[in-house]
């Protein structure tokens, strides 16, 4: 099983998501940025280097959502997904294709990847819940 860290970062309304590269495992699809955690790291600490090597963000993680375990036909991942603010940075992509802040309204529309589909439904539900 892998453990995959990805981040919920929240800002003005709009949430970001990035669409991975034609080069990475589940091309083109969208997910939230993040990667796995490597030995001897915590879930946070992973989560924090991840956003900064991959976007040039400093985020502060937040609150854990609920963590889905997915099996892709070459292995298992277990996605744990947290919402996190920004607190400093302007993005630079080193990985992926594309981003997008996306507000609550369009969320659903974007091709997720599979894993990434119940942690979309999660989050717009506690929002929606919060309003
Ligand atoms: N970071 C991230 N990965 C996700 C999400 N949803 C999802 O299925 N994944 C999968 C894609 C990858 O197989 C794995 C994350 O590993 P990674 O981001 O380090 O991917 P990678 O391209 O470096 O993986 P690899 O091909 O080198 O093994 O989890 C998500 O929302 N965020």
């Amino acid at each position: 099983m892998i453990k995959v860290v990805c981040a919920i970062i929240e800002n003005e309304g709009t949430v970001l998501i990035t669409q991975r590269s034609s080069r990475m495992a589940q091309p083109l699809l969208w997910e939230f940025p993040g990667g796995k955690v490597e030995v001897g790291e915590s879930e946070v600490e992973a989560l924090i280097r991840e956003i900064q090597e991959e976007l040039n963000l400093l985020i502060v993680p937040r609150e854990r959502l609920t963590p889905v375990l997915h099996y892709y036909s070459s292995r298992a991942i277990e996605l744990i997904p947290y919402t996190c603010s920004l607190q400093n940075g302007n993005i630079l992509l080193a990985e992926h294709q594309a981003y997008s802040w996306a507000s609550l309204d369009v969320l659903a529309n974007y091709s997720w990847c599979p894993a990434d589909i119940p942690i979309v439904e999660e989050y717009l539900h506690l929002k929606r819940s919060q309003l």
